[in-house]
């Protein structure tokens, strides 16, 4: 079922902290926050993370998904692995505006260890509230989306 509203989030361990900085952050906006954790300290592994959420966004259930590890990278690049998935990283605004309105990102990955929490809120923001601009950038969109093959 396609939601305009739910954002799925989903970290490592190194993220926990800031995920659920985010995940207050972005329910008082008033998005539905589907955080699928995980919620205790132990030592995980980032590319189960990234693909569970990614699905989520993938089938629908969720219209946007953010991803944190410690760097963002890991995380990210699993993620991106799920057809439909277009996941950036990013670590200022001017970038997490940028990929919504030029490649339509429909994940946004931060490192929890690259970033404060002040700046990744801003991303976030920035993030949610850009909009896709269409046009020539269409065409490119669909160009990644043929290399799913
Ligand atoms: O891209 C990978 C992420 O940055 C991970 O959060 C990181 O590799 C985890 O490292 P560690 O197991 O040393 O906490």
């Amino acid at each position: 079922m396609k939601s305009s509203n739910r954002i799925v989030l989903s970290s490592d361990h190194a993220a926990i902290q800031l995920r659920q900085a985010i995940a207050s952050h972005i329910a008082a906006c008033g998005w539905v926050v589907v955080d699928i954790g995980p919620t205790t300290p132990e030592s995980t592994h980032y590319p189960k993370h990234g693909e569970a959420a990614a699905r989520l966004v993938a089938s629908g259930d969720c219209r946007f998904g953010i991803i944190l590890c410690g760097t963002g990278q890991g995380i990210m690049m699993a993620a991106n692995k799920v057809a439909g998935i277009r996941c950036g990283i990013c670590a200022d605004t001017f970038s997490a505006r940028m990929i919504r309105q030029h490649n339509d990102a429909n994940m946004l990955s931060i490192g929890a260890r690259v970033v404060g929490e002040g700046l990744a809120l801003d991303i976030v923001d920035a993030f949610l509230t850009a909009k896709f601009e269409g046009g020539r950038h269409a065409m490119r969109v669909e160009m990644i989306a043929a290399l799913e093959g």
